[in-house]
């Protein structure tokens, strides 16, 4: 096969620096396709900057990176955008138009397709809000009358309308009680399998980087230093993954004080 086939997500030696400080020193990551690869990593490791870079919102200093086989580094801005309509996002705080009512989020990038009618968007949005455990009262509902759990599906059930073939999903269970957490992740799990997408999720959560991943890579200092299955990550000995995992504060990742209240 060849490596587009195989290989959904390729990042090469991505590298950037602000005022001459690096903080990405050579990333490397592969997400084959089908496959749900997790970036784990303390605060400040480089996680969250190495989603920016692949979506286009920081520009890299050097590197490479292919998305389904095209080289998105240096796409122009009007392909980029155009691109990345094929893909789902869940941005870290559900990213919702608080103007727009549930479905119209929802079907916010179907209903830009010519052709598309509202009630076929409508009708794929309550599919979609059903498929992460929501009825089609919602639907009609705006963001603000929905609690931070139901946003927060609301905002998956948005990155998953259209059976994207690569979805993003940065820190999906951030700031919710560990009940909810737990049904956000079987639902992201559930779903993903279905739609057989690839996915690049970050989670400072492990109970959720354990449950909806293939994959870990664990992230330090701008590198990674760590990949493998999520069940090695469970039990390596591996001393950042040890550490990180076994959430010791001792070990060879330092956290200052000004780290961790940030
Ligand atoms: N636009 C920027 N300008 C200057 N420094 C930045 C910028 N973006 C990120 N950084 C720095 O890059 C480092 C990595 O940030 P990043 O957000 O990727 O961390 P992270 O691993 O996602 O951490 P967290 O888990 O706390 O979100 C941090 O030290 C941060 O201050």
């Amino acid at each position: 096969m060849t490596e587009r086939a195989t290989k959904k997500i390729v990042v090469k030696d991505l590298r950037k620096s602000f005022d001459g400080v690096p903080v990405l020193n050579g990333i490397n990551l592969e997400v084959k396709t089908g496959e749900i690869l997790t970036l784990i990593g303390p605060s400040g490791s480089g996680k969250t900057l190495t989603l920016k870079c692949i979506l286009g919102l920081v520009k890299p200093d050097s590197g490479s990176i292919l998305l389904d086989g095209e080289d998105v580094k240096d796409m122009p801005e009007r392909d980029r955008m155009e691109f990345f309509r094929n893909f789902g996002i869940l941005f870290q705080r559900s990213g919702l138009f608080d103007g727009l009512r549930v479905w119209e989020n929802i079907g916010f990038r179907l209903s830009q397709q010519p052709g598309m009618r509202k009630r076929q968007v409508k009708a794929m949005a309550i599919e979609k809000l059903r498929s992460v455990g929501l009825s089609a009262d919602v639907a009609d509902l705006y963001p603000a009358e929905l609690s931070g759990g139901m946003q927060k599906r609301v905002g998956f059930a948005r990155a998953i309308a259209g059976d994207p073939p690569i979805l993003f999903l940065d820190e999906p269970t951030a700031g919710l009680d560990p009940i909810m957490s737990n049904v956000i992740n079987d639902q992201i799990f559930n779903n993903v399998r279905e739609l057989g997408s690839t996915v690049m999720a970050i989670t400072s959560n492990l109970l959720t980087a354990r449950i909806i991943s293939d994959r870990i890579a664990m992230l330090h200092e701008g590198r990674v230093v760590w990949t493998g299955d999520v069940q090695e990550a469970v039990r390596s000995e591996n001393p950042y993954v040890s550490q990180f995992w076994n959430k010791r504060k001792d070990g060879p990742i330092q956290m200052s004080v000004s780290t961790i209240s940030a």
